[in-house]
């Protein structure tokens, strides 16, 4: 379970996050909200990425901004921009990569990672130069990449931003089916009406706390 206990976060004069608190126990989470409302932010404190400036933070029995290595170990986290997630230059070596690091075998981790493109439809791109695939085949590769090690809690910045129609419906299928807890930072309204809950921050502070209907109606009549 997650929980933000008056988390603020400062940068310079600029409170980014403002006295947040919450318990997060629901499966599917979503984070909204405006530009620079402090939403990444606010997903990167879950596994250390960033640190309070002033109150505390419990992720499963953790302090992130004390032990961000255990914490990471349970937290998997999509980046926005996948440049930021890749570091293998063959896109089944990158996705094989956090089980080598988990201490699976060559073997295991490359039919792990064959595994999980050809769940995907991506069989194809096994083989194929990171740096030759489209931003939306990226995207989806760092998200393979977290997939596979299975992490108790998934956290998603952004996951569909660069994806067509049919590759953002893979992503909101995946995450409906994932069996872990998913906390979803989006602008995208749609991915996220079956979720169990929604926040929407504005200004650092969470202005709305609901289930997505109610909070989606809110944020839209605000920011018309
Ligand atoms: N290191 C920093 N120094 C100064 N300001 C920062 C720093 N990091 C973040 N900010 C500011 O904090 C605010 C919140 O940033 P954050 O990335 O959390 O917003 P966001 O809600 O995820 O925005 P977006 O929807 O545009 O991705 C922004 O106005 C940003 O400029």
């Amino acid at each position: 379970m997650i929980r933000f206990d008056e988390v603020s976060v400062t940068r310079g004069e600029r409170r980014v996050l403002a006295e947040v608190s919450c318990v997060l126990p629901e499966r599917r989470i979503a984070i909204l909200g405006p530009n620079g409302s402090g939403k990444s932010t606010f997903v990167r404190l879950i596994n250390g990425l960033v640190v309070p400036s002033a109150g505390r933070l419990d992720v499963d029995g953790l302090d992130p901004a004390a032990d961000p290595k255990a914490v990471r170990r349970r937290v998997g986290f999509v980046f926005q921009n996948p440049d930021n997630q890749i570091v293998f230059p063959i896109v089944e070596e990158d996705i094989a990569f956090g089980l080598r690091n988990l201490g699976r075998s060559r073997m295991e981790a490359a039919e792990a990672s064959r595994a999980a493109l050809d769940g995907f439809g991506l069989g194809h791109l096994a083989a194929q130069p990171v740096a030759t695939l489209s931003g939306g085949e990226k995207q989806l590769v760092a998200l393979l990449g977290v997939l596979v090690m299975q992490p108790a809690i998934l956290v998603f910045d952004e996951p569909t931003t660069l994806l067509d129609l049919r590759n953002r419906n893979r992503i909101a299928a995946a995450i409906g089916g994932l069996d872990q807890q998913a906390i979803v930072v989006t602008h995208d309204l749609d991915l996220v009406a079956g979720f169990d809950r929604a926040l929407v921050l504005d200004g650092g502070r969470i202005v709305a706390d609901d289930e997505p209907g109610a909070a989606i109606a809110w944020y839209r009549e605000r920011m018309a």
